[in-house]
């Protein structure tokens, strides 16, 4: 089965060292130079220093040079989805959705993108604790691989697998998506805890609490509690809580010492989903009735409430039981 991935940053330059393990792969990035520095260097100094790159991999602008792989692996950032399978002959080959996010205004997972743009394209969700460059290191890495047609599913976990890279099957697709899209709230609410002092006490409490109402979303929107519990939900949640590798942490590590969000946001270069999710993960929240007041909270921040004030209202909200 050969491969294509769609997207040239961290993420998708470690999905395709992983690929090339198995194959020839083809990665369509968006910027030139990225391009032009995988296939003459070896390396995507933009998006994943320090990496050397298979030479199973040929990196191109011109989306055309996939005609002839059979699987894609979409890994751009979920509110540009759209645009870029919009503008690729998919047929019926399968969609991978790598991306962890909520697309803005239309409140759709990246998988159910994917379903509006090419309703002929089984889709499959890969998703879990992976930072970049620890799996284009070769560091052991365990995935949730999430797709409704099981016999696609077993391929496509055989040909990304390694010792170091194991995907595990799961039939949930949207609580896979679910899990990778709250999780990266839920980091830069830790990294604000962080920022502000609050101690380790407070980081362990909001994973906790953070995870119940993860759990909330995922089971109104239909996802299986035991997903959630899963590496895509929980595993992925410890990781980018824990970490100022993760860039969502590290944003509100940023939000936490009182920086604003616009300077914190901008010129940068790589994306931090969380903030891109939170005010549209709260809008869907108050759609299905479902209480998040750590992603309200979040929202609050990113629209620019002192962040004293937004501790101060979670902290004041009224004593509950601990159940769902
Ligand atoms: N970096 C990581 O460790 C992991 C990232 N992910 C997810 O993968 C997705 C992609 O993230 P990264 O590879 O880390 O990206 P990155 O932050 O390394 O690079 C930014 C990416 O955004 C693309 N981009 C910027 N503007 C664009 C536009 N207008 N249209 C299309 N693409 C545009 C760039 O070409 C580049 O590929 C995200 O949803 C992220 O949450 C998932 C697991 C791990
Ligand atoms: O999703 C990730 C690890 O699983 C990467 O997290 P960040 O996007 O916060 O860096």
């Amino acid at each position: 089965m050969k491969i294509g991935v769609i997207g040239g940053g961290a993420w998708g330059t470690a999905l395709a060292q992983v690929a090339a393990r198995g194959g020839d792969v083809t990665l369509w990035v968006r910027e030139g130079e990225v391009a032009d520095a995988i296939n003459a260097t070896r390396t995507n100094p933009l998006f994943l220093p320090g990496v050397t790159l298979s030479d199973a991999i040929r990196a191109t602008t011109d989306a055309g040079e996939l005609h002839d792989t059979e699987a894609l692996l979409v890994v751009a950032p979920a509110q540009h989805v759209r645009s870029v399978l919009s503008a690729i002959d998919v047929g019926t080959r399968a969609l991978v959705l790598c991306a962890k996010g909520i697309e803005a205004g239309t409140r759709l997972l990246v998988g159910e993108v994917a379903r509006a743009v090419h309703p002929q394209a089984p889709v499959a969700v890969l998703s879990g604790p992976t930072f970049a460059h620890e799996v284009a290191a070769g560091k052991p890495t365990a995935v949730t691989l999430a797709c409704a047609d099981a016999p696609l599913r077993d391929r496509l976990a055989e040909r990304l697998a390694a010792p170091a890279f194991r995907p595990y099957a799961s039939d949930d697709v949207i609580g896979a998506e679910i899990g990778g899209a709250v999780k990266n709230v839920l980091a830069i609410a830790c990294g604000v805890v962080e920022g502000a002092g609050l101690g380790q006490n407070a980081r362990a409490s909001v994973i906790a609490r953070g995870f119940a109402e993860m759990t909330r979303f995922g089971l109104a929107r239909g996802a299986r509690a035991e997903t959630l519990a899963g590496l895509s939900g929980l595993g992925d949640l410890v990781l980018t809580c824990s970490s100022t590798a993760s860039r969502n942490y590290s944003l509100g590590v940023g939000l936490g010492q009182g920086r604003a969000a616009a300077e914190l946001m901008a010129d940068r270069r790589t994306v931090a989903e969380g903030a891109f999710t939170a005010p549209v993960l709260r809008e869907a929240a108050a759609e299905a009735g479902v209480d998040m007041p750590v992603t309200a909270a979040v929202g609050a921040l990113l629209d620019g409430t002192p962040v004293a004030q937004v501790i101060d209202t979670l902290l004041a909200r009224p004593l509950r039981h601990e159940g769902l």
